[in-house]
């Protein structure tokens, strides 16, 4: 892997499409919004290709893709989104496989862990609790901690702060473009899941510092480290 010399200290891990499948959630959350809007619905496949970038992102996108809103509308439409998926966040979200494991044996390694997601704060806690995977994590940077998200770095150097450890000895593992660049722009590296959403772009066509088909696949390449 590029651009380490020394052991990772911290393990910073994005959320959606990479410790967790929410995918079903958000869908039915958006598609709860659509139908209360008198809105076409949309497919999974169409969801999967939103996540990303936050819930304005996603909204925004299942309103004008192959459609048209108003920004009104769209801003209209974003705490009706919310309102839905409060009421299914985490029915139908399963955590992916490997990660348990691999969460348990990083902590076992004494190396620290944090969560850096797109996803809101209100969102983001109350399903790490409810998937039972909060305790795992030293800190927790949502999408609107800052007022900056991935690809910001900055998500990644705050995370880094929380944790007490430096940057420079950290790696980022993630699912999209979002996570790399964001990686790329702290100088991290960045290791990407192939299972997860990446936007509906190819996973292998986005710079990383290797792919991983499960989360296990991690412990090896961090052990070299
Ligand atoms: O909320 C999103 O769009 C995606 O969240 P993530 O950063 O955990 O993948
Ligand atoms: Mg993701």
């Amino acid at each position: 892997m590029s651009g380490v010399r020394y052991p990772a200290e911290a393990v910073l891990f994005d959320l959606d499409g990479t410790l967790l499948d929410t995918i079903a959630d958000l869908a039915e959350g958006a598609n709860r919004m659509l139908a209360e809007l008198g809105r076409p619905l949309r497919t999974l496949d169409e969801v999967h290709s939103f996540v990303g970038k936050g819930i304005p992102n996603l909204v925004r996108r299942c309103l004008t893709e192959n459609t048209q809103a108003t920004e009104a509308e769209i801003d209209a439409a974003l705490p009706v989104f919310r309102r839905h998926y409060a009421e299914v966040n985490g029915r139908a979200t399963r955590i992916y496989p490997g990660v348990l494991e691999t969460l348990a044996a990083l902590r076992e390694q004494g190396r620290r862990l944090a969560v850096v997601t797109n996803k809101a704060e209100a969102f983001t806690l109350p399903l790490l609790e409810r998937m039972g995977i909060a305790g795992h994590f030293d800190a927790v940077v949502s999408g609107d901690t800052l007022p900056v998200k991935k690809p910001d770095p900055a998500v990644l150097f705050h995370a880094c702060r929380l944790l007490g450890v430096d940057a420079g000895r950290t790696v980022m593992i993630g699912d999209s473009a979002n996570d790399a660049l964001a990686a790329r722009g702290a100088g991290m590296p960045v290791l990407l899941v192939t299972y997860g959403y990446s936007e509906g772009m190819p996973v292998d066509s986005i710079d990383c510092d290797g792919l991983l088909s499960n989360a296990r696949e991690a412990l090896d390449r961090l052990q070299a480290l």
